[in-house]
């Protein structure tokens, strides 16, 4: 077991630590402005608002972090539902909680969304002259608090941003979970955040394909018009290239999302070439391959065992560079006929970290209603899925095989 820790000054006389000798024990400090809940040791203790001092205490296990970048309608929330699934049980938002909370929790993640942490609400961001994502609004240091907060093991009262009202609305407390997924514009932006990330994810879809999904989202679901949803892209654009864009840089998997290939001059945006960039060298990630790790593979599987219509389908894969890293490409352009034929794809992928043949299909069958289903959005989300609970396994069974340490770190 561990032994009692106290962060800031070793072997302070806590009588927390003298009474809890596996626990790992922080000294808190309300000048901070960050309000910490304490957890696992006699029910909660919450620090008041004067300058008082104490200490929480955190379970030996502490929270994986997942970042998930990509612009407002680009399928974070589909990503989501897709990686949560993989994990089983529903995800929900904070049971008798704000109706608009943006918060996810099933029993294995809790996904809380970044834009939370918006320091100016809707009324404020306008008479400033600033949108949601520019870094003047939104509070960093409160988001960088929290996350380390609840990757040490500590509850945080979160912020809520009420996109109904766009209003800042009172915090919600955040327990923290087995994994915690950052989701929103900025979870690679600022260093400090970044640097608590285990993986991080980009969804980078190019303007083509971004603009045909917030037609069909915003004009069919939601009423808006054309001319609206132009106007909306083309004012967020600067910001978007200014802030968002750049992080894809910082990520250890990035899925791209292009138009096809296979159709010349296709203005219809249906289907799509779909790229997904694996970092090479990482400690619990190894990318997916075709056929052979390291060659260079273009591959129509379309024939006997795999029906496919008009344009067909291409899977490619090979070595590359991005932003002067060694990656691993797996690109598919096309969509499938019949998702039940998914399983002969499945069968050439290797380093899919399934549990057993025929996972990634049966997650795919599962939730064939999701957008993104019949091509390589939802092939490669949910592979990325997968790829996570790895990662999570890999990193609780060393931090099991080595209790002492990883209390310390
Ligand atoms: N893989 C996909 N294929 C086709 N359309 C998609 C795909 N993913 C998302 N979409 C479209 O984009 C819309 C937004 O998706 P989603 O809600 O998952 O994005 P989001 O990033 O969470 O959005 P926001 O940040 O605005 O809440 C969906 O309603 C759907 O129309
Ligand atoms: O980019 C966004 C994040 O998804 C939103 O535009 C931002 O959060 C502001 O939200 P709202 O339009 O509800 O005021």
């Amino acid at each position: 077991m561990a032994l009692c820790t106290v962060s800031t000054t070793p072997s302070l006389h806590s009588p927390f630590c003298a009474s809890n000798p596996t626990k790992t024990c922080f000294r808190f400090s309300q000048r901070q402005q960050v309000i910490f809940y304490t957890s696992g040791w006699r029910g909660s203790r919450r620090g008041g608002n004067n300058n008082s001092e104490g200490f929480y205490c955190s379970a030996e296990a502490k929270t994986v972090v997942i970042g998930l970048a990509a612009d407002s309608g680009c399928g974070k929330s589909t990503f989501m539902r897709r990686l949560t699934s993989v994990f089983g049980g529903a995800a929900e938002p904070p049971k008798g909680g704000n109706p608009d909370s943006n918060t996810l929790i099933s029993d294995t993640t809790t996904v809380i969304c970044l834009d939370d942490y918006h320091s100016l609400d809707r009324t404020g961001r306008k008479e400033k002259g600033v949108t949601a994502l520019d870094p003047r609004a939104n509070n960093f240091d409160l988001m960088y608090e929290q996350v380390k907060a609840i990757k040490e093991g500590v509850a945080v009262e979160k912020p809520i941003y009420n996109h109904v009202t766009g209003l800042l609305d009172p915090p919600e407390l955040i327990q923290p979970p087995k994994i915690l997924v950052i989701e929103g514009l900025h979870p690679m932006y600022d260093p400090r955040v970044r640097d608590l990330l285990d993986f991080s994810i980009y969804l980078d879809i190019s303007n083509e394909v971004k603009f045909a999904w917030k037609i069909q989202r915003d004009m069919a679901e939601r009423g808006h018009s054309l001319e609206s949803i132009k106007a909306s892209i083309e004012a967020r654009k600067p910001d978007f290239d200014a802030y968002i864009d750049p992080q894809k840089q910082y990520a250890d998997a990035v899925i791209e999302v292009l138009p096809t290939q296979l159709i010349p001059d296709d203005n219809e945006g249906k289907v799509l070439r779909v790229r997904l960039i694996m970092k090479e060298g990482l400690k619990h990630f190894s990318p997916v391959y075709l056929f052979d790790e390291g060659s260079t593979i273009s591959w129509i599987p379309c024939g006997r065992k795999l029906t496919c219509s008009y344009p067909g389908i291409k899977f490619f894969y090979g070595p590359d560079t991005y932003f002067s890293h060694e990656v691993s490409v797996l690109e598919m352009d096309g969509q499938f006929d019949r998702l039940d034929e998914l399983i002969y794809v499945e069968s050439h992928l290797s380093n899919i970290s399934t549990k057993f043949y025929g996972e990634v299909t049966q997650q795919m069958l599962k939730h064939a209603d999701f957008p993104g289903s019949n091509n390589g959005t939802g092939l490669f989300q949910t592979i990325i899925g997968l790829k996570i609970r790895d990662l999570y396994e890999q990193i609780i069974t060393e931090r099991a095989a080595t209790p002492a340490e990883a209390a310390k770190v």
